[in-house]
């Protein structure tokens, strides 16, 4: 990662108190007015930026060394050239394969030496006589000298026609469908002002859906045309196309079927005919020449209320610098440090989570993310998109400051070789800042009850977000990691972008909203998978549920009376069977990762509490084919003891082999282990209904549609450990009459100005480097 700009104002002696006229504050962190305290713990040992570096992303260099030195070992034959068969075995993927846990804690918290920087590599063996897909652990880097094969849980391999898809597939793709359409010219230029073949300004391009086929070993995709115009998602012409292209060789490539308008046909060719004869039911498309505006972001329209909006809104700005520090991919804020990478399979993680010196997760990260759908087109009623099949890490694209993140943001650059010759570079994938909530952390307003108050207190409310996007061809995820300074981490996804539209048919209505005269807005249910290895105050942990029962009994105040109230009914959940939350059944309300030997001041277990934020809903029923490849989403919650071989709940190969998946979620649970005093891993799940509707258009917006969950503490400290920040302010009367107010206060008077940010700058490009 490339660190674009610092400013790092923190440690420039800006916070000194500024209390007017009172005595001392008590000294942060301590229960007041408690003269038996001490701290439960030793002084934190801050994590150690040369230590996070263990979790790095692979820079171009080592990317470039691992590409090398693979292409140099013949047994491979790695082809440097792409040419047009399939039959050819080419590097597909190199990232970090970052080390093993234990290890990791070895340096992390020993005087073991760092761990060896490996990769991990995925070629496509298109050219062996059993075509297949193999990973391989590389290193060390960044001198590579040895291979060896990465193996899934269970030795499972990986069918060729599993693979994700590459350019070089869509290349040919593209050629497929040139032939296939030209039979169909006059139809689509007569009914759509558009065509495939020879269109120069009048394209029509295409969609394609997954999984590619009903049974394993099958890659037949359903091509969904569209006019290539802005917001092309939004444009369905009524023709969608299946074709066969599990053949490495595209000469053996066919259409097996096309629907137009409502209607099946085994060719282009019988479709051509049918509209030649003139026994086709047409569907002619408003005119070509007509704008689209619809689909595209050109303003249009007024408010009725309101005042102008062709000037700038309100912006973040730090007027006194920033309050977070970087070094490298170790990021600290409040009380919070951590280490980050951008991984190119499946994005955002997070290692070695720790707050004022504690570790409280080994690691955060997003596992998959999916939209399944339903539909009266053949391309809808088989859309089942598992979008880390679709390499949803390596789509980092550019963030705009202003829009994406504020102008104030750090914003870093990744580097992916992912379906590339080597390493290119996305500008801008990644961005820090700080965000004042609008709404704050704690406060208080201490009434007289006689018109006036005792005293106001408030701590002003901010976090720091670590963003990134996904633009999964129409969908834009942005994910976004917040922190808190009362120790809470929020992970949550906004969903945003263009919706998945088929073709309008009256059939339709039944899968969704109409939103435009020919486009139907198909329903879909996204889920998102996360994976929390929670370490609460070590990695020796137990994981219990809470929720209240209410019990009926005597009344002790009140001889022969009643009481009904409720009581709290811990339920230890001891084996992995236990600690899997369905998600067809209510969510218990407490959800406790606790470590039963340290306790808290208060003789408290020293707990974190995950909460989800979430409305999630079954896709498809259990045990149903394609379901396999989502185990996961039969839970909202499952926690399963660490292992190493169980380090994702998805891989790259679930969308285009759901019924046979490399990762089968459910093997993780399946041998039922006991949890209790374990190093435990949390898989959480959240999610939400999406029926489109008029207001999708042109864009899913984010306000009400993002997911995720908090990491809370829950009696881990003695005391809300927000004490220690110095953004409060205490307003305390002097005399009965209100006229003197004194303000206490440990930050200055004023903020000062807001910086002019710099004028907006948006590049676009992300070219090899
Ligand atoms: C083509 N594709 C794959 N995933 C998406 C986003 C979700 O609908 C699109
Ligand atoms: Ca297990
Ligand atoms: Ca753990
Ligand atoms: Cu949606």
């Amino acid at each position: 990662m490339d660190l674009q700009r610092t400013r790092d104002l923190s440690l420039m002696g800006l916070w000194g108190p500024n209390v007017i006229g009172v005595s001392s504050p008590t000294a942060p962190g301590s229960p007041s007015g408690d003269p038996h305290y001490s701290p439960l713990h030793s002084a934190p040992t801050a994590a150690q930026p040369d230590k996070a570096s263990i979790f790095a992303d692979l820079t171009p260099a080592e990317l470039r060394a691992v590409r090398d030195f693979l292409r140099g070992r013949p047994e491979l034959g790695l082809s440097a050239q792409r040419r047009d068969t399939l039959a050819q075995n080419t590097l597909f993927l190199v990232e970090l394969l970052p080390p093993s846990k234990r290890a990791a804690l070895r340096y992390l918290d020993g005087d073991s030496p760092a761990p060896r920087r490996q990769a991990r590599a995925v070629i496509f063996f298109g050219a062996q006589a059993e075509p297949n897909v193999t990973e391989f652990v590389v290193g060390p880097l960044p001198r590579p000298r040895s291979y060896r094969p990465l193996h899934f849980k269970g030795g499972r391999t990986v069918p060729f026609a599993a693979r994700p898809m590459m350019m070089q597939e869509y290349e040919l793709l593209h050629r497929a469908l040139v032939v296939a359409t030209e039979p169909l010219y006059r139809l689509l230029r007569d009914n759509t002002g558009f065509w495939y073949h020879n269109c120069t300004q009048h394209c029509l391009t295409f969609s394609d859906i997954a999984p590619r086929g009903l049974a394993p070993g099958e890659r037949r995709t359903w091509f969904i045309l569209q006019r290539f115009v802005e917001g092309y998602f939004l444009h369905p012409v009524g023709l969608e196309l299946l074709l066969d292209h599990s053949d490495p060789d595209p000469l053996r490539w066919a259409v097996q079927s096309v629907w137009y308008n409502g209607q099946y046909f085994s060719s282009p060719q019988e479709l051509a005919k049918h509209y030649e004869c003139g026994t086709l039911a047409v569907a002619q498309l408003p005119d070509p020449a007509a704008p689209h505006l619809f689909s595209t972001y050109i303003p249009r329209g007024h408010f009725t209320t309101g005042t102008a909006t062709n000037v700038h809104g309100a912006k973040v700005c730090e007027p006194q610098g920033r309050r977070y520090r970087l070094h490298g991919n170790l990021l600290e804020y409040g009380g919070w440090s951590l280490a980050f990478r951008l991984r190119s399979s499946a994005g955002l993680q997070l290692f070695d989570v720790r707050f004022n010196g504690d570790r409280i997760a080994y690691e955060v990260s997003v596992q998959e993310a999916i939209a399944f759908y339903g539909g009266d087109t053949p391309a809808a009623m088989q859309t089942k998109y598992m979008d880390a099949g679709w390499g949803m890490g390596s789509v980092t694209y550019e963030l705009a400051p202003g829009i994406d993140c504020p102008e104030v943001s750090t914003f870093l650059d990744v580097h992916h070789l992912y379906d590339s010759e080597g390493p290119r570079r996305f500008r801008r994938a990644l961005c820090i800042f700080e965000l004042p909530t609008g709404v704050p952390l704690r406060r208080h307003f201490d009434s007289d009850f006689r018109g006036g108050f005792h005293f106001y207190a408030g701590l002003e409310g901010h976090a720091l977000v670590l963003r990134t996007t996904s633009t999964v061809y129409n969908y834009d995820y942005i994910w976004d990691v917040l922190l808190y300074p009362n120790g809470v981490l929020e992970a949550k996804v906004h969903a945003t972008g263009y919706i998945h539209a088929t073709f309008y048919t009256p059939g339709g209505r039944r899968y969704g909203s109409r939103v435009h005269s020919h486009v139907l807005g198909n329903m879909h249910t996204h889920l998102v998978h996360y994976k929390v290895d929670l370490d609460v105050a070590g990695t020796s942990n137990s994981f219990e549920t809470m929720d209240i029962s209410f019990e009926n009994i005597s009344n002790p105040w009140s001889p022969g009376a009643r009481i009904v109230q409720p009581w709290l009914r811990r339920q230890p959940r001891r084996t992995e069977r236990q600690a899997a939350l369905p998600l067809d059944a209510p969510l218990p309300r407490y959800l406790l990762f606790s470590n039963p030997r340290q306790r808290n001041r208060w003789g408290h277990m020293r707990s974190y509490r995950i909460q989800h934020h979430s409305h999630a809903g079954r896709v498809l029923p259990r045990g149903w084919k394609e379901e396999k490849g989502i185990a996961w989403s039969r839970y909202h919650l499952a926690v399963t003891r660490h292992r190493e071989s169980e380090a994702s709940s998805s891989s790259l190969y679930n969308q285009n082999n759901p019924w046979e998946p490399a990762v089968n979620f459910e093997s993780f649970i399946r041998n039922d282990e006991n949890i209790e005093d374990q190093d435990l891993v949390a898989w959480v799940t959240v999610g939400f209904l999406h029926v489109p509707h008029a207001e999708d258009i042109p864009n899913t917006a984010t306000p009400g549609n993002s997911v995720g969950f908090f990491l809370r503490p829950f009696n881990f400290f003695d005391e809300d450990p927000s004490v220690a920040s110095q953004g409060a302010v205490i307003v305390r009367p002097q005399d009965p009459n209100f006229t003197r107010l004194e303000v206490q206060r440990w930050t200055p008077d004023s903020a000062g100005p807001c910086v002019a940010p710099e004028p907006f700058s948006y590049n676009g490009t992300y070219w090899p480097v």
